[in-house]
């Protein structure tokens, strides 16, 4: 078994982590302190904008004026991909109790977060695809309030498609504020929102390092910062489509890896050189990110056997994993690290990205070894309950008393004690803790 980088990434993305850490705490600490005026402060710094922040019903009825019938309606089709998605998911949870021993009973329970801060980025690009992803599984959750806070453009304020999809996926209110201080807006409470109890979206490095450090005070849907994509392709993939698959995605942004992983050199080498020429017919911009992307973190992989393909696409654990490769069923039940795959040439990140119904917002970095993406259950508390009868008590607060003596914990033994003496008064108990030889 071999692996050989016909392209090497010069850099990593977590590469300035410790920078952002910093930058970012500082933010955070003084948007605490500071309140309204401090995320006001940074609106004008880093987005060079001074208008409304909370935005009226009149602001979003105009905001929805402005779009076509068309991305109207294009929209609708894809949030109704999305919500019918997220409520298939939301079946899969369910309440339930059990009789697991003679007289007690337990019971879990799926009880939705009250307050959800959504987040939907708009620093290079409008991601009014966010919104919908965000906004809508909140809703189909049974969250309580749901906010939205997206970066306003400089003078112009928020893009009216984010307001219009963040509005029909049904946000109750939409902030136009963006980077660390929309996520300190919702995380503490400020211009009128409620305290988030949990925070989600995908974001660029502030908003992904902000959410990570206000974890534990306030929930958060995962690590979801830059994006990255692997394609694994075999001898029958169409290296114009691969080669576009990741140029679609580079253009993310100058820190978006993409990475192809093949057990064919001929595939390898045609991508390998179609890729610049393909980033060149790119608006600029999107050339510009695509380029830097490319140069900077793209890796193409050769490996020898298809099972040295899956285990390499394993430890990269990415964000999202295309299969254009013989034996879709294979590579479905073989591969276990990805934020969301994509199998055969007939879909395309860019489907889920936008529209066919699975979520987007996914996790980066590697977090795909211990999450999946937004998903309904990331609302939703899974709590647990019980109940007893006396009868039903008894073993239970037997064994509680000699296990707690065991440990030492003679306030919780007594608790056993005390419901032992009062419910069966006439019969004597062996509570003493066994002390292990
Ligand atoms: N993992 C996922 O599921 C997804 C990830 N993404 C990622 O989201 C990101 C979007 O990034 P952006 O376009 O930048 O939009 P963004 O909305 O995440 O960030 C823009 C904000 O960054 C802040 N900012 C800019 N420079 C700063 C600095 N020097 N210090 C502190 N704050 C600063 C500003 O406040 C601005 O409002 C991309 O990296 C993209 O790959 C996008 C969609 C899905
Ligand atoms: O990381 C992602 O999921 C993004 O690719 C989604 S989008 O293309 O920015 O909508
Ligand atoms: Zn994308």
């Amino acid at each position: 078994m071999s692996v050989t980088y016909l392209k090497k990434a010069a850099r990593v993305s977590t590469a300035d982590a410790g920078e952002t850490q910093k930058i970012v705490q500082n933010i955070l600490s003084e948007i605490e302190t500071g309140g309204e005026d401090a995320a006001l402060a940074y609106a004008a710094k880093f987005d060079r904008y001074e208008g409304n922040i909370v935005l009226t019903r009149d602001e979003i009825d105009a905001a929805a004026s402005r779009l076509s019938q068309r991305l109207k309606d294009d929209i609708r089709f894809a949030h109704d991909n999305v919500r019918r998605f997220a409520e298939a998911q939301k079946e899969t949870i369910r309440d339930f109790q059990t009789e697991i021993q003679p007289g007690l009973v337990l019971g879990q329970k799926a009880i939705p977060c009250q307050a959800a801060g959504c987040y939907a980025p708009g620093g290079r690009y409008s991601h009014v695809a966010s919104a919908l992803m965000t906004v809508t599984t909140a809703k189909v959750a049974g969250c309580g309030h749901i906010a939205v806070c997206s970066p306003p453009r400089p003078g112009a304020g928020l893009n009216p498609a984010i307001v219009y999809t963040a509005d029909l996926c049904g946000a109750d209110q939409i902030l136009a504020l963006g980077g660390v201080q929309g996520i300190a807006a919702m995380a503490f409470g400020l211009f009128g929102l409620p305290k988030a109890d949990i925070l989600v979206g995908p974001g660029n490095q502030f908003v992904a390092e902000a959410k990570r450090l206000l974890f534990g005070r306030v929930g958060i849907d995962m690590f979801a910062g830059p994006t990255d994509s692997m394609i694994l392709a075999d001898a029958t993939a169409d290296p114009e489509i691969v080669a576009w698959d990741l140029v679609g995605q580079a253009e993310h942004g100058y820190n978006s890896p993409v990475w192809l992983v093949t057990d064919h050199r001929p595939l390898a080498e045609k991508v390998m050189s179609r890729v610049p020429e393909l980033i060149a017919t790119l608006p600029e911009v999107n050339a510009s990110n695509a380029a830097d992307a490319w140069r900077d973190y793209a890796e193409i992989i050769l490996c020898d056997s298809r099972e040295e393909i899956a285990a390499t696409a394993d430890r990269y654990a990415p964000e999202h994993l295309t299969v254009q490769a013989g034996e879709l069923d294979w590579w479905l039940d073989r591969l276990a690290c990805y934020g969301s795959l994509f199998l055969g040439e007939e879909t395309t990140v860019a489907f889920g990205d936008k529209a066919s119904g699975t979520n987007h917002v996914l996790p980066t970095s590697g977090a795909a070894r211990y999450t999946g993406g937004l998903s309904v259950h990331k609302y939703m508390k899974l709590v647990t309950w019980q109940r007893a009868t006396r009868e039903g008590a008894k073993p239970i607060a037997e064994a509680t008393a000699r296990i707690s003596r065991l440990e030492g914990m003679e306030g919780h033994a007594r608790t056993a004690d005390i419901r032992l003496a009062k419910y069966f008064p006439t019969e004597t108990f062996q509570l003493d803790a066994e002390v292990p030889a």
